[in-house]
């Protein structure tokens, strides 16, 4: 049994405070879109498919219990049009999200040709309740499909399992459950190819140190924690009795030709794996691919708040190691406050990415350097090529 971000029944949503992790494990109520846009927006929940879940599910609970404005059919095409273009602004980097609404939006759409009000709310909350259960069958696949490439392409088996090294949390507190890249240890683990896996610390919000060392330790899979910064000592100073097959990390968008934006930080372990001769592989639903941006020089970037580099949970730590309970810096001291950059995401190049996993099968990068998604992605290409 895994951790879960999200509980839901219709008309119930609980998303897990991850902000509180590991030290206090609470879930939130969450039952209006303003609710789901804080929770998102704060990082209470994070994760690219975990977003998508929370703001769609969170204006389901909203709209179940109503009232809805209006008495048509058309004015709930158009309340639900504006609450989820207020959810899209959450966070900006994930396209789960923005995939999600226009998702939501055309099922509503098409309801709301003919269909009472009543039937325009129906529709929305089945819809929403789809992403949530086609989201675990996703992730599942994506570990099968990663766990046999790893066999294929990287020697795993049981007389020779594999390490691996995974950065962020992509596991079930980042989606609905097993998880996308950990979904593939997941699956390795399972299937007895599993020697051990890294997980980095990934300042600043230390969703390694904290979640994904979290899900590990709490499922008993073998692994250990090192700070952003050891990756290239543990390659290059690699043991034998390491055999580190990959990395593997999730994303929060592919776009056309491969470029990856994922949390900040991936770009030196493709790097570094590519210096030392270690595999690099993206775990992503195709919910996470955006074929209308043709390169990673089109994806945004989120900043955010300095305090997350400056508060480290929630306390400042003094040079003599003790801790100042929330400290605050006041205007007064302002002037003397060190600069600080904190982008939560970067993008990897396409020639850094040996194979992007996905439910609907993996794609290898081509001779050209980039990736190729037509063969999993007919509809969508097709409809991006209409354009
Ligand atoms: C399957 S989660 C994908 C992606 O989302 C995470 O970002 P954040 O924790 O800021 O929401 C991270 O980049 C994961 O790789």
């Amino acid at each position: 049994m895994s951790l879960q971000a999200v509980k839901y029944s219709r008309g119930r949503l609980e998303v897990l405070d991850q902000l509180r992790l590991p030290h206090e494990f609470h879930y939130d109520s969450v039952a209006t879109r303003a609710e789901a846009f804080d929770s998102i927006a704060s990082m209470r929940v994070r994760g690219a498919p975990a977003i998508a879940i929370v703001a769609s599910l969170g204006l389901a609970v909203e709209l179940h219990h109503g009232p809805v404005p209006g008495t048509t059919a058309e004015e709930a095409v158009s309340h639900i049009d504006e609450a989820l273009d207020y959810l899209k602004t959450s966070r900006p980097t994930a396209v789960d999200l923005g995939n999600a609404v226009e998702q939501l939006k055309a099922r509503v759409r098409l309801c709301g040709a003919g269909g009472s009000k009543q039937d325009v709310v129906d529709a929305f909350i089945d819809e929403a309740e789809a992403i949530l259960e086609r989201d675990l069958r996703t992730n599942l696949a994506i570990g099968e499909f990663g766990t046999a490439w790893l066999r294929a392409k990287a020697g795993a088996s049981p007389e020779a399992t594999v390490s691996v090294l995974t950065h962020c949390n992509t596991g079930s507190l980042a989606t609905s459950g097993h998880g996308t890249a950990l979904g593939i240890v997941r699956t390795l683990q399972a299937g007895k190819l599993l020697r051990h896996v890294f997980c980095t610390e990934t300042r600043p919000y230390n969703q390694g140190s904290r979640l994904t060392a979290f899900e590990l330790v709490y499922e008993g899979i073998p692994s250990t924690l090192i700070t952003d910064s050891m990756a290239a000592s543990l390659f290059g100073g690699r043991k034998s009795d390491v055999n580190m097959a990959a990395v593997i990390v999730g994303a929060d968008r592919v776009v056309r030709n491969g470029d990856t934006a994922n949390k900040i930080g991936t770009y030196q372990l493709a790097v570094v794996a590519k210096h030392h001769g270690v595999k690099f592989i993206v775990a992503a639903p195709t919910t996470s691919i955006d074929l209308e941006t043709p390169t990673g020089a089109g994806i945004k970037i989120e900043e955010r708040r300095a305090e997350e580099l400056t508060q480290v949970t929630g306390a400042v730590v003094r040079p003599d190691g003790s801790v100042d309970e929330g400290t605050k810096v006041t205007v007064a001291t302002a002037d003397r406050r060190i600069g600080v950059w904190n982008p939560a995401f970067d993008v990897t190049p396409a020639e850094l990415i040996d194979a992007i996993v996905t439910e609907k099968g993996v794609v290898e990068r081509g001779p050209d350097g980039s990736f190729d998604f037509r063969p999993i992605m007919a509809e969508r290409w097709a409809a991006v090529a209409g354009q």
